[in-house]
């Protein structure tokens, strides 16, 4: 019997039962003890503070609500990080992430695009004269480059921007319907500006894409300036609180001075002069892509705190007739679900901190004027932009499918989660495109390989003899594993090559060889994504310094990750025999073991993630594993429940038990 005070005793026997100090692989997680200490002290800067917790609940609330109060909540965390000068990006994240957990901000894209872009790509005198201004939030922005016609293709953008030289203006257009800028966050109803992505026309040419700072509304009266019209896009999946939104731009005149100057210009008399890369407009996707690693990692690591302090606890079917109902974490199809989830999120983990660090290490080299790391920075964000929003946004959905009938509500906590992380997969760029993105940097590197030249660290695996066999023994190593990975993208690599080369040798041109090889381009290019994360977690455990115990329980889930990622994907490890079925029967028989290994472990992993409930807010994840009163307390809570007979009884079933059902005929 499940009590209903203190701690719940299965999920206290499961921490009692762990190998390793769940404090030392915190530690480990989020770089060591003083990093904890402070991430602890956000959270509970904002998960005690009352301002945060007079709202009801986010699922209660209706649209508009969910708008009004994150605005609210997001205009005090603004507040509040001035004050208490959070001025790190990580402190703000953590901050953040327990003030509104996965409700995305009515001014988010203010700050993680307008500012940095502001940032990046003005000019001194540019950065001079906005930033005060949206520091203050007198200047609210977004970053409006998705037009109704086109996200993708951004070549392909119609909204123009001409200059004219005689005012030194230039005059912003959306000459068509599917012109209309669409999806924007926070564009609808509450920027006052914006930056708008054009094509430049100056002396008749078009010189391509430009970013251009737009002013849509009064600054007093917050109405649409001549020229815009500006609204919000409706409903959507989720992101409620957001007001994504669409603008109409006709005839809008801007001075010279709001064209982002600093990389590509257009002089007075209206010549143009280019920027060194004309992708390094392209740098606030990439800072966002970047972001979405770790955005999606931290989305499956809750998902699978909630979904294994819940399998601890929920107690379901006589294993033997008459006996003890199991704890659902006990059966193996539980575990075969979960653990590699639980793996995936701690991947996921680590390939953000290498994302992050990454980036500031590029884009500081990229601001010096060195631009040679571009196209790797390019194809990493990508590509684990791209790997992550889909393993963890399929991870998120596996998590609440495996609590049952309470995983559907709202009261699990995981649809708010899902909704909130499984757009990563469409913006900023959609998963199928970006990983194409990839393809087309593999098949440059391949190119390099077939002409002798120099291949960047993280490629050299493509140099692999393809006729070798795997070194798989029963023991299962690391390094063969990692081996097993690189092997399979190469050969994919190599395959997606061959088909392109076959099509161009039978006469078609290289725009159609690579259209009619896509779909090997995109199996190659997961596959080479696959092969770097799996690296990534393998060198994480094996190099990194941390406790022993803490090392080896992680080896298992690295493991784990490694090796049931090659079982759900053997087609693509065995097509051309590197491994026997010798060999697959190894993997497929140190899978169980390993879920078994795991299994002692499973509460402790993600307990060590360190997210407290009102972080989680969930009636399932709960530390102390009180879900049943939980569940109750939050159906009793439900505005459904208000008064005991509802008016729609009196107004509908009532007149329809008495066979009346005149109030249709009104209609
Ligand atoms: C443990 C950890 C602790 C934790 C600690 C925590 C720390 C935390 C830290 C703090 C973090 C904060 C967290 C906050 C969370 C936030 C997350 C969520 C935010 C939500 C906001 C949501 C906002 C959503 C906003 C939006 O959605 S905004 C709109 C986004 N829209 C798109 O993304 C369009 C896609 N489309 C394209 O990007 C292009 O269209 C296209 C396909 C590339 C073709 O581009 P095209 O110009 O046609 O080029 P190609 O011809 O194909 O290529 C020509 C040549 O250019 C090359 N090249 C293309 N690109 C690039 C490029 N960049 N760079 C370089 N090169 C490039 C290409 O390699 C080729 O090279 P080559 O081969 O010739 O050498
Ligand atoms: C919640 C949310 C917030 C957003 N916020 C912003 C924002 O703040 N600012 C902004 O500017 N935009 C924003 N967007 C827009 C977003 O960036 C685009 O939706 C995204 O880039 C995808 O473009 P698309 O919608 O045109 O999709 P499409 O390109 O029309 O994609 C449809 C399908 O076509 C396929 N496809 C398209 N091109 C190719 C190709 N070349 N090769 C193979 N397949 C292809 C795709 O894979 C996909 O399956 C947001 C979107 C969402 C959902």
């Amino acid at each position: 019997m499940a009590t209903t005070t203190g701690v719940n005793s299965d999920l206290a026997k499961e921490r009692n039962n762990s190998t390793f100090d769940v404090e030392e692989l915190s530690n480990f997680i989020y770089r060591g003890p003083e990093k904890v200490k402070r991430r602890r002290y956000l959270h509970n800067l904002a998960t005690k503070d009352p301002f945060f917790r007079k709202f009801k609940p986010w699922a209660f609330q209706t649209r508009e609500e969910q708008y009004e109060i994150c605005l609210q909540k997001h205009l005090y965390i603004n507040k509040k990080c001035k004050e208490l000068n959070l001025t790190e990006p990580v402190d703000k994240f953590f901050y953040t992430e327990a003030a509104a957990p996965h409700e995305n901000s009515p001014i988010g894209l203010h700050t993680v695009m307008f500012i940095p872009t502001i940032e990046k790509q003005g000019t001194e005198e540019q950065k001079k004269r906005w930033l005060p201004l949206a520091e203050s939030l007198k200047m609210i922005g977004t970053y409006a480059q998705t037009e109704m016609g086109h996200g993708t293709f951004i070549r392909g953008l119609e909204t123009t921007a001409t200059y004219d030289p005689r005012t030194r203006e230039f005059i912003l257009n959306s000459p068509t319907i599917t012109s209309m800028k669409y999806w924007p966050g926070n564009l609808g109803k509450t920027t006052n500006h914006c930056l708008v992505m054009a094509q430049l026309y100056t002396q008749g040419k078009n010189c391509g894409i430009h970013m251009f700072m737009v002013q849509i509304r009064d600054l007093e009266t917050h109405m649409p300036l001549a020229g815009i019209e500006v609204g919000d896009i409706g409903p959507k999946f989720g992101y409620g609180t957001n007001d994504n939104g669409f603008l109409r731009l006709s005839n809008v005149r801007i001075p010279r001075e709001n064209m982002l100057m600093r990389y590509s210009k257009v002089l007075e008399d209206g010549t143009y002069v280019k920027p060194p890369n004309a992708k390094i407009a392209y740098g606030s996707m990439v800072l966002v892509r970047a972001a979405i690693v770790t955005d999606a990692a931290r989305a499956l690591a809750q998902a699978c705190v909630i979904s294994i302090r819940y399998s601890a606890v929920r107690r379901q079917t006589e294993v033997s007739p008459g006996g003890e109902e199991a704890q659902i974490i006990d059966y193996q199809t539980q575990q075969y679900r979960l653990f590699p989830l639980l793996a995936t999120s701690y991947a996921m983990y680590f390939a953000g901190r290498f994302m992050y660090d990454f980036y500031l290490k590029t884009t500081a080299e990229i601001e010096g004027g060195n631009l040679d790391s571009m196209p790797q920075l390019h194809a990493i964000s990508a590509g684990l932009k791209a790997f992550s929003s889909w393993m963890c946004s399929a991870g998120v959905e596996t998590c609440r499918l495996c609590c049952g009938g309470h995983g559907y509500s709202h009261a699990s906590g995981l649809p708010k989660i899902y909704i909130d992380v499984v757009p990563g997969c469409t913006y900023e760029g959609e998963n199928n495109v970006m990983m194409l993105q990839v393809a087309r940097f593999l098949m440059k590197m391949y190119g390099k390989l077939q002409n002798g030249e120099a291949l960047p660290t993280f490629m050299q695996y493509m140099s692999t003899d393809l006729n070798k066999k795997s070194c798989m023994t029963e023991e299962v190593a690391l390094n063969c594993l990692v081996m097993a990975y690189e092997h399979r993208a190469a050969r994919m690599i190599r395959d997606a090559a061959a088909s392109m080369e076959k099509l161009v040798q039978s006469g078609k041109s290289p725009v159609e060889a690579w259209n009619g090889s896509t779909v090997m381009l995109t199996w190659a290019a997961i596959a080479h994504c696959h092969a770097f994360v799996t690296k990534l977690f393998v060198e994480t455990v094996v190099k990194s310094r941390m406790d022993s115990k803490v090392q080896s329980a992680l080896t298992s889930l690295c493991k784990l990750y490694a090796v049931h990622g090659i079982v759900e994907n053997l087609g693509g490890f065995i097509q051309d025999q590197f491994f026997d079925s010798k060999q697959v029967k190894i993997l497929q028989k140190k899978l169980m073991q390993l879920l078994a290994e795991i299994r002692p472990n499973a509460v402790a992993f993600v307990d060590a993630f360190d997210y407290p409930d009102e972080v989680l807010q969930s009636c399932l994840g709960r530390y102390d594993g009180q879900v049943y009163q939980a569940l109750y307390d939050y159906a009793k809570s439900s505005p459904m429940n208000e008064k005991e007979v509802l008016d729609s009884y009196y107004k509908y079933i009532k007149p329809a038990q008495n066979g009346k059902y005149q109030q249709y005929s009104k209609l």
